[in-house]
C-alpha cells in the first residue's frame, strides 16, 4: 500500500455529529461517504445529495467519486455522474449526484452510505497540434469495429 496523501477537510454546520468518510475494510479501495441529508429519490429521479463538508485536495490529485455497488444492484441507485471528478481548488461542498434508475422510490437516512471517495493522482497534459498523425493499424476505426 502506498503512503497515503492528507486531505484537509472542514465539517460543514449541518455536517455537525455525521462520520466522517471512512474505509470499511484494511483493503477498501474507496472511503464511504455518508448523506448528510435524508431525502426520497422517486424512480428517474436526480439530485446533488449534501455531505455536510469540505475538502482541499493537494494539487496533482482528485477525488473520485464512486458509486456503491450494492445501492445499484439492489437499488437502482448510482452516482450519475460516475466517476465523479473533486477538483484540487474546489472549496465547495462535496455532493453526491444520485440518480435512482431503479423502479422503487429510494430512502436515504442522514448518515447512510451513498457513495464512495478515491483519491487519483492527474496525470497533466499539453496539446501539441499537428497536420497528420502517424499511422496506426486501427486507424479510424472504433466502435465496435473489431467485432462484438
Ligand atoms: O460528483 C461531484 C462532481 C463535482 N463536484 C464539485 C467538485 C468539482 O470540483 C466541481 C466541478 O465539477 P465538474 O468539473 O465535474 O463539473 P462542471 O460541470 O465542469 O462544473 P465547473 O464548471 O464548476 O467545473 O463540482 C461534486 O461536489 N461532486
Ligand atoms: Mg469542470
Amino acid at each position: 500500500m502506498t503512503t497515503p496523501i492528507t486531505i484537509a477537510l472542514k465539517r460543514l454546520p449541518h455536517g455537525a455529529n455525521l462520520p466522517l468518510p471512512a474505509y470499511a475494510t484494511h483493503g477498501a479501495a474507496g472511503m464511504d461517504v455518508v448523506s448528510a441529508e435524508d431525502k426520497i429519490l422517486a424512480p428517474g429521479e436526480r439530485a446533488a445529495v449534501a455531505t455536510g463538508f469540505a475538502i482541499a485536495i493537494p494539487e496533482g490529485y482528485e477525488v473520485q467519486v464512486r458509486p456503491r455497488s450494492g445501492l445499484a444492484l439492489k437499488h437502482g441507485v448510482t452516482c450519475l455522474n460516475t466517476p465523479g471528478t473533486i477538483d484540487s481548488d474546489y472549496r465547495g461542498e462535496v455532493k453526491i449526484i444520485l440518480a435512482n434508475l431503479g423502479t422503487e422510490p429510494f430512502v436515504i437516512a442522514r448518515g447512510e452510505r451513498i457513495a464512495q471517495l478515491v483519491p487519483a493522482p492527474v496525470q497533466r497534459a499539453v496539446l501539441d497540434e499537428v497536420d497528420n498523425l502517424d499511422d496506426t493499424v486501427r486507424g479510424t476505426g472504433g466502435f465496435g469495429s473489431t467485432g462484438r
